[in-house]
């Protein structure tokens, strides 16, 4: 059963801040889940479970023992005064000790060893799998809801690998041998004192549904929260220009609020718990001592048994609460297990061809034919679109805004698959070659030149981590960046952070420029930035974007009239349709789309 999580309390206002992702999860107990999630302890279970188990059954033995060992004293070498049996027994109550603190202490070594395991192969396993999912999979979920998935979720699964499973496995086997051992001394004692398992057990699961449900509200609280974070930190520079913060701080309040609120019901059905756990133990104490009593009177029972018994309800409690909290901790595993699964199981939609053939270095021929592609069903984005591009050649892709340029360059680098037609690369189908070995021969530069934190150098050595550092001074110096990285504080080792934020947007395109010039892809895509920058970087980029296209096929979504002048081919789009196709001259002799384009559009960006 799904239920929609409360939404946070910001009906009526704006439409912002709405991450409706996260929803409670009630679920029945779940096998399958569990055998997938063991799946991941098998690599070592040969190794280290052996002796998890064997430590695990010597520390439940001593501390089993133990009791009766009290309760052999009391009957057998103080009744009787036998001084040398009560120091046998004790030097045997210290030995129980030492063997089950050696026990214990292994036990929790070996069983966070493979829990820290576990969780390291699983979050690898992820991340490795969701860097091979495609661009569809990250158009339709918010980065907020990966994240949490990534940490959160994969979090919550720690505890139950680093103790839950061996916890379990411990309170059972202790609470098996308590069962039989109470049976034992007394069968009529025993039998009344285990009746009151059941109560305790249904008080136990029963309450705890509720704390989880509430803890698990908590938590979706919590996340919403950290993605408002996220989300206002990210667009502050946004928020501050509009002067939103008053109202950016309103919904932040609302958040807040309704955080602590939902976490003070959870603290307060929490703090229920315990007393009422303490109450039906309670009630197994009062039966022990009335019924006991009763059973010593007729001779049935001895003290020393008494006192073993009292010890041994002790140790009979807490597995029955612990193994109730267990159950809890394994639902919400379950849930856990279940949303970072859902994700293993997405499937790349771009996928490759178990005979995909590695691409040899290509001489760089591209071939658009009739090509269709929607991004959502009977929303075509591009409609039969052709195109044949020679090496070396340059095209231009013009056209308005949501004319289908981007999606021509997302389709080339193969990023969605094309719903009709096909894209070739010197005569492969693209769907035919390895997806590695086409994008390794092309290289992108976007728009927003995404600026990784660490040092310029490494920036630049981003397609290719094995340049040196002449190579990477050389492709600078080449595209005209060397000059402003040498006037940063510690030149190529001057470190940025994420995006690059102290970097010009000029200097940014600049170094993306270097990145793709020191890859030397022999196809190569650009996305010109559209903001205007000072004409003397203007300058600097067109010379250097000169010395980038030499020699390869290229892309470019053009703004700058410069750069569409100088293309081989301008091709205009519109609708999803090519409309024209053509040198500048030839189609402002034309006098069509691009000629009007040209008018009004870039017209003021004529030099
Ligand atoms: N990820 C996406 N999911 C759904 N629709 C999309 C997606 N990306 C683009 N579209 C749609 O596809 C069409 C073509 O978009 P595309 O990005 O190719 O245009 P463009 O010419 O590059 O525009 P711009 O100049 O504004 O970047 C548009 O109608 C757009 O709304």
């Amino acid at each position: 059963m799904k239920q929609q999580a409360g939404q946070a309390s910001t009906e009526g206002k704006q439409e912002r801040f709405v991450y409706q992702d996260d929803t409670l999860i009630d679920k029945k107990f779940d096998w399958k889940q569990i055998r997938r999630l063991a799946t991941y302890m098998k690599p070592y279970a040969k190794q280290l479970l052996p002796i998890i188990i064997i430590m695990m059954i010597v520390g439940t033995l001593a501390k089993l023992i133990y009791p009766l060992i009290v309760s052999y004293t009391i009957d057998n070498a103080l009744e009787k005064h036998d001084l040398k049996l009560l120091i046998w027994m004790v030097a045997i109550l210290f030995i129980t000790y030492i063997v089950q603190w050696i026990a214990n202490t292994l036990k929790i070594k070996y069983t966070n060893i493979i829990g820290n395991n576990i969780i390291y192969d699983l979050r690898h396993h992820l991340f490795s799998h969701i860097q091979s999912l495609s661009f569809r999979f990250y158009d339709t979920r918010p980065a907020g809801s990966i994240l949490v998935r990534i940490t959160n979720y994969v979090n919550s699964l720690q505890d139950l690998f680093a103790n839950g499973v061996v916890n379990l496995m411990i309170d059972i086997v202790q609470l098996i041998g308590i069962v039989i051992i109470l049976l034992t001394l007394n069968f009529k004692l025993g039998l009344a004192i285990i009746c009151t398992v059941p109560i305790m057990f249904f008080v136990s699961t029963n309450l705890r549904k509720h704390i989880r449900l509430a803890w698990q509200l908590v938590n979706i609280k919590q996340s919403r929260l950290n993605s408002h974070l996220n989300e206002s930190i990210q667009g502050m520079r946004v928020t501050q220009a509009y002067t939103q913060e008053q109202e950016n701080m309103k919904f932040f309040y609302e958040m807040n609020s309704d955080n602590r609120k939902t976490w003070r019901k959870a603290v307060k059905l929490n703090n229920m718990f315990n007393p009422i756990i303490e109450i039906t133990g309670a009630i197994g104490y009062c039966i022990l001592f009335w019924y006991g009593s009763h059973l010593i009177g007729l001779d049935e029972m001895s003290v020393g048994d008494l006192v073993a018994f009292s010890s041994f309800i002790a140790f009979f409690w807490d597995p029955i609460n612990r193994i109730g909290q267990m159950y809890t901790q394994l639902l919400l595993a379950m849930a856990s297990a279940e949303r970072i699964f859902e994700f293993i199981d997405e499937q790349p939609v771009v996928d490759e061809k178990d005979d995909a053939i590695e691409l040899p270095t290509i001489k760089g021929d591209i071939k658009l034919d009739n090509v269709v592609f929607e991004y959502e069903k009977d929303r075509p984005a591009l409609r039969a679109v052709s195109l044949d591009v020679k090496s070396g050649q340059s095209i231009a892709l013009v056209g308005h805004t949501g004319s289908g340029k981007s999606t021509i360059i997302n389709l080339i680098c193969r990023f969605y698959d094309v719903v009709g037609g096909s894209v070739r690369v010197d005569g492969h189908d693209i769907r035919d070659i390895t997806i590695n070995s086409l994008r390794s021969q092309i290289g992108i530069v976007l728009q927003d030149t995404f600026i990784f934190s660490g040092t310029i150098k490494s920036n630049i050595a981003f397609g290719r981590p094995t340049a040196t550092d002449e190579e990477i001074i050389e492709a600078a110096k080449a595209v005209h960046a060397h000059e402003f990285i040498m006037s940063l504080p510690d030149g190529y080792e001057t470190e940025v952070e994420e995006r690059g934020s102290v970097l010009s947007m000029g200097q940014r395109q600049l170094l993306s420029f270097a990145r793709a010039l020191l890859a030397n892809p022999r196809i190569l895509i650009l996305d010109e930035a559209t903001a205007s920058i000072d004409t003397e970087t203007e300058l600097k980029i067109q010379e250097a974007l000169k010395t980038l296209l030499k020699g390869r096929t290229s892309f470019i979504v053009a703004h700058r009239l410069s750069t569409i002048r100088h293309a081989d081919k301008i091709v205009v789009l519109d609708h999803g349709r090519k409309m024209e196709e053509g040198s500048h001259d030839e189609l402002i002799k034309h006098q069509g789309i691009y000629y009007g384009l040209i008018q009004s559009q870039y017209r003021f960006l004529e030099m």
